[in-house]
């Protein structure tokens, strides 16, 4: 195990000498700025089937714990979202409200661009309207 290590630290000196340094196969030079971009995760479709799809009973029954290497939205580590309890219970009130209160539908399509970071080919549209089935807006036709 020391032996390891003392090869391993003599590897990486000789390479920062040379101004990289060599990661899992990957030469990274010296001034680069190494990024994680959690959103490249959660659309590899090894990971996650058809990423692109709204479908949120994907997350049905799965361990979306701190740590995960699979589930990155709140970070990781010890540098975890303090927030994140508190943030996924304020959207999933929103998003209930949203999608239980209104139709949203799209005016025109548009696709997703990885570049890394995602963004869609044009900005996205959409009509909102009320919907007249939705409880909120039967209970606001009493007063
Ligand atoms: C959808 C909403 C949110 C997302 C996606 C999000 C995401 C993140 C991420 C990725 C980090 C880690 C940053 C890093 O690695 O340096 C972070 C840190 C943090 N977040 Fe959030 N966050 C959200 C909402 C919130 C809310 C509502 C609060 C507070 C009420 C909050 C408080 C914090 C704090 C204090 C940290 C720093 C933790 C530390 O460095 O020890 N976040 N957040």
């Amino acid at each position: 195990m020391f032996k390891t290590l003392v090869n391993n630290y003599k590897f990486v000196t000789n390479d920062l000498i040379q101004n990289r340094v060599v990661v899992a196969g990957y030469t990274i030079p010296a001034g680069w700025i190494v990024l994680v971009v959690p959103s490249l995760l959660h659309y590899d479709p090894q990971i996650y089937e058809q990423p692109c799809e709204f479908n949120p009973w994907r997350w049905e029954g799965k361990e979306l714990l701190c740590g995960s290497k699979t589930f990155m939205a709140f970070g990781g580590g010890a540098r975890l979202c303090a927030g994140a309890e508190f943030a996924r219970l304020g959207m999933a009130i929103f998003l209930h409200h949203l999608v239980t209160t209104y139709d949203l539908s799209l005016i025109d399509k548009s696709y997703i661009i990885r570049a890394p970071l995602l963004r869609f080919s044009k900005p996205i549209r959409i009509t909102i309207s009320e919907n007249p089935l939705s409880s909120s807006h039967q209970y606001a036709n009493l007063f």
